[in-house]
């Protein structure tokens, strides 16, 4: 779809919710963007279609996103998600998809926060130059998945840097541990979620070696945190045909 007037038509799914009802009003205050639609949960889609919705902004359930932005990207309407969700099969699926739709972009961003993407480039940075790393996510209670988004993709990408530099997985002498406390493992590192009131999103890298260690911290305290990265996407999505994985995608870190 084409921008008209050079404003971009935006519709939010999941508007009712802790990040949906923020990204309606950053949508609202962000200058260029219009507020065309908003979607909770039993809503109709075709409002979507019919709102002229260039954009969607996906902010629902781990269990919805997938058939909403395959409903998106048939409707030639370009998607922004923040829902996690998304593993390696999800994310291939998309991609098979979005062939067929060459003009659609989609963002897939685990996490919009700034500090949080330039966290996961600094862990994927750092990964190889240690023996151990491990990573813990500390959320508000009320959040329905774990390990977090963020929190698997940090694993995987300091999974994947670990391999190609031929690191071995963080040595580990446990030989019993019948209850989890080691903690999930992602592409070979052990990760850890804490569920907590009072918090909202938190994660720490932590990598070691023989005499130091290095931390790897960033703290969401409020979810306005995540806001200039939705608008960012938004801005951002159409000018990026097919697959973006990470905020980063659209940001020159220099990294
Ligand atoms: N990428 C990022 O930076 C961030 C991502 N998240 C993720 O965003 C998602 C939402 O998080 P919260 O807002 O905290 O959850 P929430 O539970 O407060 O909100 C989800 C909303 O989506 C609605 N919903 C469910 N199915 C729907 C459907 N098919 N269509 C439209 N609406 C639907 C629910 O009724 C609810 O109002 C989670 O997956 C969370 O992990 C959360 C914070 C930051
Ligand atoms: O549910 C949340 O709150 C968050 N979800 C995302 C995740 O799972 O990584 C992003 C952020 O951590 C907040």
């Amino acid at each position: 779809m084409t921008e008209s007037n050079n404003t971009i038509k935006v519709a939010v799914l999941g508007h009712r919710g802790r990040m949906g009802s923020e990204a309606v009003a950053a949508v609202e205050r962000a200058p260029g963007l219009e507020l065309v639609a908003a979607l909770g949960r039993g809503d109709d889609f075709l409002t979507l279609v019919d709102s002229g919705a260039q954009v969607m902004i996906d902010l629902t359930v781990p269990e919805s996103t997938r058939d909403n932005v395959r409903f998106a990207i048939d409707h030639g309407i370009h998607a922004v998600v923040g829902t996690t969700g998304w593993d390696a099969q999800a994310l291939a699926d998309l991609e098979s998809q979005l062939a067929e739709h060459p003009e659609v972009g989609v963002l897939i961003a685990p996490n919009f926060a700034v500090g949080a993407v330039l966290a996961m480039k600094f862990s994927e940075a750092a990964a190889a130059f240690f023996e151990s790393v491990e990573v813990v996510e500390l959320h508000h209670p009320d959040k329905l998945d774990a390990p977090s988004g963020t929190a698997a993709r940090t694993a995987s990408l300091i999974g994947k840097a670990r391999r190609e530099a031929g690191v071995a997985d963080s040595p580990d002498a446990t030989q019993t541990d019948p209850d989890g406390a080691r903690g999930a493992v992602v592409d070979g590192v052990h990760v850890h979620s804490v569920r907590m009131r009072g918090l909202v999103a938190h994660q720490e890298t932590l990598l070691g070696n023989t005499g130091e260690q290095l931390t790897i911290r960033h703290d969401s305290f409020d979810r306005i945190s995540f806001m200039t990265g939705v608008v960012l996407g938004v801005r951002e999505v159409a000018k990026h045909p097919g697959l973006t994985h990470g905020l980063d995608g659209y940001m020159d870190l220099g990294l």
